[in-house]
């Protein structure tokens, strides 16, 4: 396994890009650890398949460097790179075993039928598939199918890396989660490289230790799944990550202070300098209802199960709060508070209040 850096990368599909606009990647420097689990989220068209492509070398980018350890193979074909990728639909043969189409990657590679047999094993074992492993492919459901096609990813242990591309698009919601937890098991007994695509929260939380959101072809934020939900860079992260997403209000600042809806709000630390059009961002978990605070109207309640989501009124504009237990009714009047600690001031989307120490 390897350690990959991406260094400087950009790339345009125009030939001639005259600015920005014209650039699928703008600029992205990275690195992921070897043996790290890594997701790339971002919603259609941010640039994910792009920069897998790159990765994988279908795509020659049009500035920049990506090293595996330290060797740059920016201008290596795919079959050079020894790469394993597990794809939206499941690639095996349908007329081999199971087993033999979790052999296929090795055999392909000359390695001996007793490490064949072991590594098989080994993952069948991993994957719980061993009582299929003398069928034929073509009986298996699409879950299992797309099982053997992880297996398959997962079976070489001499791969710089193992990329998934959306690999839960053709698996069935309610066996989603179970393939989902599969995964990171196997990523934790087997610690390769592994980068997880995707445009599913969810799937991306579950499965990467660290998570990189792209928007508009740029990094957003690089963060755990904690650091992306408690303190997200930017109000794309906020909204993208969350359900319902990050409460984004228009707000004035004042000699050092942010007002919103000419309410002085307490922040988590102090206010950065800059210019441009300011906003508090609080995640409806962090706003809670009383008798103290913003006074404010509830004009909607949506009851979830183990929470409600209260939508209320201040002035114009509306902040969502999540409210355990029991939820008031439509038209109350209440009074919404902020948790300071959790309540940020974003400067033309980006974060511009310290955190706290
Ligand atoms: N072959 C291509 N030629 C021209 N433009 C392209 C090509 N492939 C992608 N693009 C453009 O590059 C940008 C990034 O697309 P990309 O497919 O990398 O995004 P994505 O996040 O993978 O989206 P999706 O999840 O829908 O595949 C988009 O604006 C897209 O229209």
């Amino acid at each position: 396994m390897a350690k990959i850096t991406l260094s400087d990368l950009k790339h345009s599909y125009n030939p001639q890009p005259k600015g920005p606009a014209d650039y699928a990647l703008k600029e992205i420097d990275l690195e992921w650890s070897d043996g790290g689990a890594y997701a790339l989220l971002g919603p259609s068209g941010c640039g994910k398949s792009t920069l897998l492509n790159i990765i994988s070398g279908l795509l020659t980018p049009s500035n920049g460097r990506i090293l595996f350890d330290d060797k740059d193979v920016t201008h290596l074909p795919p079959n050079a790179r020894n790469i394993a990728q597990v794809f939206q639909f499941p690639v095996i043969y349908d007329t081999m075993t199971v087993y033999d189409n979790l052999a296929f990657p090795l055999r392909n590679r000359g390695v001996d039928e007793a490490t064949v047999r072991t590594r098989v094993m080994a993952i069948a074992e991993m994957l719980e598939v061993t009582d299929m492993l003398h069928r034929k492919a073509a009986g298996l459901s699409p879950d299992n199918k797309q099982k053997i096609s992880m297996g398959r990813g997962l079976v070489r242990d001499d791969v710089n890396v193992v990329m998934f591309d959306e690999p839960l698009t053709v698996i069935d919601p309610h066996l989603k989660w179970k393939l989902r937890s599969k995964l990171k098991e196997l990523h934790q007994k087997v610690r390769a490289t592994m980068i997880y695509v995707t445009h599913d929260q969810t799937e991306a939380l579950t499965f990467a230790d660290q998570v990189v959101v792209m928007q508009d072809g740029e990094i957003v934020q690089i963060g755990t799944p904690v650091e992306l939900f408690e303190r997200p860079a930017h109000t794309f992260v906020g909204h993208f990550i969350g359900s319902p997403g990050m409460n984004v209000l228009p707000c004035e600042v004042r000699n050092g202070g942010a007002f919103f809806e000419n309410t002085l709000i307490t922040l988590e630390g102090e206010i950065t300098q800059g210019s441009g059009a300011t906003q508090i961002g609080v995640r409806p978990e962090f706003v809670s209802l009383g008798d103290h605070g913003l006074p404010a109207v509830v004009s909607k309640v949506s009851d979830i199960g183990r929470h409600a989501v209260v939508e209320a009124k201040v002035g114009n504009a509306t902040v969502k709060a999540i409210v355990e237990g029991e939820a008031p009714v439509q038209g109350a009047a209440t009074h919404l508070a902020f948790d300071p600690e959790k309540t940020r001031l974003y400067r033309d989307g980006w974060i511009a209040t310290r955190a706290a120490t």
